[in-house]
């Protein structure tokens, strides 16, 4: 242990778990190779494992196995169809039930003298708090998110226990170690963030399929069954990104009311009217933006009757349940049409069988859904939708289609888990714990698995020291470049502070102006609140929020705290930023251009020494004041040397 190095598929490396034969020789494998003291060790401590999906299954497994008797476990799904060719713990009869309790279930048959407790909930609720946390020797994620896994850190970091964190995606996999001033923590490497599109990409000028996969997903399927306000259709675009919210609205989505179904109107009418509104009507307008295709191909709209499969068109054969006017409540469009094969490419004929039987069924079998459905890439008809549908628009736009299968992964983000990938990264997360049991820090190694030609490689290093710029766990500060005119503190909370750095209960104070969520707030701080979030930051009480402005945020239930330091944009490159906010260290050159900055110095100005109070600011500072206290005492014991305001 302790050495950097790098392991061949082929060779047996000498600190890798036995995963074979009888339990005898499992357990004799950290017991020879680390004596007895460990040995007592792993039996006394308590572990918490977070996560009982594909790692976390094998994880459990693993640690019983290797002898770890206190064990807590926490998982907030249940136990899905898809699950079980991985996640081995769970059968057929377990479909419904709660992760944690049959996972929990399933090793205590394998270990009966274990102690081990399952929670079915997430790990964001706040019964799982720094104190919950304290208990634990070590903590051992299997999540599948970012959100989670950085709440975790931070509770990690607050209740200085030690975190063993994981990741799988296909055959790739890693395992890291974080314990607080000795290694870094989760967040000291910036993370890649998830792919966003430009809303204008998705909205007039798609040239790839996924393009057309989450127009349909994103936008369509909650226009036409979930809440029409999810819907990038007509919501504005993102803060700073240029575009003419009116202007996109009047002319991708002119009358909302179109989409919504007639007083009367059966569903078969309603989808062939959906169909042509959005493969004719709509394509044909955009056809008509002249400017948008001079380097382009413009787009082709569809001709329905044209395309009308036999099912469809008069007197043609019929599908047996259409024909015999079975009611709607099927779950599947395909299955009625006989497309029972999820890896072919439909053709244009099918996609629009497809899409109009899909519609039709939504609406007549899942009436009760209708205006808060959500898409759910398990959900067959949904998927059945969205692959109809966005293969339609590529064809419009020349795009390739693709099959059933191929669109489920797009939507889902799913990258296929692969069982063996899981159990070695389980078996990795246990020969570190038991590092960190056996108070061996040195030798605590970051572990890769990955793919090199056809051999599948471990690589490891050593666990790298805690990064000085890192906002969670050093007092460092970051960089916040973004439109300080457009974007809201609406878009500020929900974009920055919630989708970024994945606070739960944000508050924030600039100056004499400050917001705060979370429990214990008085109904008149919620309604200031709810104004506030309407103002771009420019104009929030106290000068505003904008360039050169600090801006202080804390999140009390995962004791997190940071500065950060606002730079405002006055033009925003969409394309390269579609999130409207850029957050770091070191800015992109694309956003340090001088003409941009000289146009900055004309419209902001410092406002961190500002305190021109207006009458708003009176409401702002009254309101402060009278703050629950016990929040507002543990916001004032912040120790950083810039402190909240006091009012
Ligand atoms: N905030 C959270 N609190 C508790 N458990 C969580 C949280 N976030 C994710 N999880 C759990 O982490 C596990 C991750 O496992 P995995 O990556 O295998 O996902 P899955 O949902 O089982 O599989 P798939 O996404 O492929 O259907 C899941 O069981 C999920 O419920
Ligand atoms: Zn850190």
């Amino acid at each position: 242990m302790g050495r950097d190095k790098t392991l061949s598929s082929g060779t047996a490396p000498p600190d890798t778990l036995h995963t074979a034969g009888s339990s005898q020789d499992v357990l004799a494998w950290p017991w020879a190779a680390t004596g007895e003291e460990l040995k007592q060790r792993v039996q006394d401590v308590k572990v918490l494992a977070v996560g009982a999906g594909g790692i976390g299954c094998e994880l459990l497994k693993t640690l019983v196995m290797s002898g770890f008797k206190h064990i807590e476990v926490v998982d907030l799904d249940t136990i899905e169809t898809s699950n079980l060719n991985r996640q081995f713990l769970f059968r057929k009869r377990h479909v419904g039930k709660s992760k944690a309790l049959v996972a929990a279930e399933a090793v205590k048959q394998m270990r009966p003298d274990i102690d081990i407790t399952a929670y079915q909930g997430n790990v964001n609720e706040s019964r799982f708090d720094v104190d919950f946390f304290r208990r634990f020797d070590c903590v051992l994620n299997g999540l599948d998110n970012l959100e989670a896994r950085r709440h975790i850190n931070r509770l990690c970091l607050a209740a200085e226990v030690p975190l063993v964190e994981s990741g799988t995606a296909g055959y790739l996999g890693q395992v890291s170690v974080h314990i607080k001033g000795r290694t870094e923590c989760f967040e000291c490497q910036p993370k890649p963030t998830s792919k966003t599109f430009p809303v204008c990409t998705l909205r007039n000028t798609p040239d790839k399929p996924i393009h057309c996969v989450v127009w349909a997903k994103e936008m369509l399927f909650p226009l036409l069954f979930g809440a029409p306000e999810a819907s990038d259709l007509h919501e504005a675009p993102p803060a700073g990104s240029g575009i003419d919210a009116a202007a996109v609205t009047r002319n991708i989505a002119d009358d909302p009311s179109c989409y919504q179904r007639a007083e009367g109107e059966s569903s078969t009418h309603f989808a062939e009217r959906m169909f042509r509104h959005l493969y004719c009507t709509k394509i044909n307008e955009l056809r008509n933006m002249e400017d948008l295709w001079r380097s382009r191909r413009p787009p082709q709209a569809l001709d329905l009757d044209a395309l009308r499969m036999p099912a469809y068109g008069d007197g043609g054969d019929q599908p047996a349940a259409i024909e015999a006017g079975v009611p709607a409540t099927a779950s599947s469009a395909c299955k009625e049409l006989g497309l029972s094969d999820a890896h072919s490419v439909w053709n244009d004929q099918q996609n629009a069988a497809v899409f109009l039987r899909a519609v039709a069924l939504f609406l007549d079998g899942r009436s009760h859904e209708l205006g808060s459905a959500q898409f759910d890439k398990d959900d067959l008809l949904a998927v059945e939708l969205v692959t109809a549908a966005a293969n339609l628009r590529a064809t419009c736009f020349g795009i390739s289609r693709q099959s059933l299968f191929e669109t489920k992964g797009m939507a889902g983000n799913i990258i296929h888990a692969i069982a063996t990938t899981n159990a070695i990264v389980s078996g990795l997360i246990v020969v570190e714990a038991m590092k960190l049991l056996a108070r061996s820090f040195a030798s605590c190694q970051t572990s890769f698995l990955q793919v090199s030609g056809s051999k599948r490689l471990v690589s490891r290093m050593s666990a790298p020291e805690p990064s000085a710029a890192c906002m969670v766990c050093s007092t460092a500060q970051a960089r916040l470049v973004l439109n300080a005119n457009k974007m809201s503190l609406q878009q500020l909370v929900d974009k920055v502070l919630k989708g970024r750095l994945a606070l739960i209960a944000p508050s924030l104070w600039c100056g004499t102006f400050s917001y705060e969520e979370g429990e214990g707030l008085e109904e008149d701080e919620i309604t200031r609140n709810r104004k506030l979030l309407l103002l771009p930051l420019a104009q929030l009480p106290g000068g505003g929020v904008v360039h050169n402005s600090i801006l202080h945020v804390d999140d009390q239930e995962q004791c997190f705290k940071a500065q950060l330091i606002i730079t405002h944009r006055e033009d925003w490159d969409d394309e390269q930023h579609p999130e409207g906010f850029y957050l770091g260290g070191d800015l992109p050159p694309a956003l340090t251009e001088p003409s941009v900055e000289a146009a900055i110095s004309e419209t902001a100005s410092p406002n961190e020494d500002v305190v021109s109070l207006t009458s708003d600011d009176d409401g702002v500072a009254a309101e402060a004041a009278a703050r629950p206290v016990a929040k507002r005492k543990a916001i004032e014991g912040n120790t950083d040397s810039s402190k909240r305001p006091r009012t």
